[in-house]
């Protein structure tokens, strides 16, 4: 099946947030909030990795070393438009990450991607990446944006998703096998358009409300 490097959530929260999200008839405020809840809930699992060190600190009873963040520095990187709705949940769980965006679109017939924006945080290189995308269909977005990070100097790069068809998942893993990719739900299959059965629809449209 996949290898250790892809990390399926298996949690019954997560599971139930998707399952509204996926309806039809959930509206674009309710969608918004789900996409955003969804992502805080998949950063707990991203990040369960962190470094940590130690401090003094007094408590009303004593003193005491305790657990602290090593400070590792992050950069969250949505893939524009849909990962915009993802942004919020990271920074919640790591608020002093930085933020690069990488404008891309699939081209509806032949499924490639086309980047046409990006701005990154000037010392990138130097920062663990999280790049953010609700939907994970061929991987040829995911794909190009790993890439693209990956000609700026980055090195420890995680993909957060919230739902894959098994064809993405399988082409990241022979193009990219040393990223880490988190994963809301792992569906059936791609569909003649490209779309993930059964999928919840055109997820940047569902957030943005734009059809
Ligand atoms: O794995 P892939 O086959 O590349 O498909 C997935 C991509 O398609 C969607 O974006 P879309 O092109 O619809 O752009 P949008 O976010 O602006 O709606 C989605 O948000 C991913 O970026
Ligand atoms: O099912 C899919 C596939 C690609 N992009 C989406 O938004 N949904
Ligand atoms: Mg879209």
């Amino acid at each position: 099946m996949f290898s250790e490097k892809v990390h399926v959530m298996n949690h019954p929260l997560v599971a139930h947030k998707l399952t509204i999200l996926r309806d039809k008839n959930t509206s674009v405020k309710d969608f918004r909030e789900l996409v955003s809840e969804i992502g805080m809930l998949i950063t707990y699992e991203a990040t369960r990795d962190l470094p940590l060190t130690t401090k003094v600190v007094e408590t009303p009873l004593c003193k005491a070393e305790l657990p602290t963040l090593a400070g590792k520095k992050f950069a969250v990187v949505p893939i524009l438009r849909a990962g915009l709705g993802l942004v919020d949940g990271v920074l919640r769980m790591v608020p002093s990450a930085r933020v690069g965006h990488i404008g891309m679109f699939r081209d509806e017939e032949t499924l490639e991607p086309h980047v046409y924006f990006c701005k990154m945080p000037k010392d990138v290189a130097d920062r663990d990446i999280i790049i953010v995308d609700p939907m994970l269909a061929t991987g040829g977005s995911a794909d190009a944006a790993i890439t693209e990070m990956k000609k700026r100097g980055c090195h420890n790069i995680k993909l957060m998703v919230l739902v894959a068809a098994p064809e993405g998942i399988e082409h990241l893993q022979k193009v990219h096998p040393d990223v880490d990719i988190y994963v809301g739900a792992v569906d059936d299959h791609l569909n003649e358009h490209g779309y993930i059965v059964p999928g919840l629809g055109d997820a940047g449209d569902r957030i943005f409300g734009t059809k």
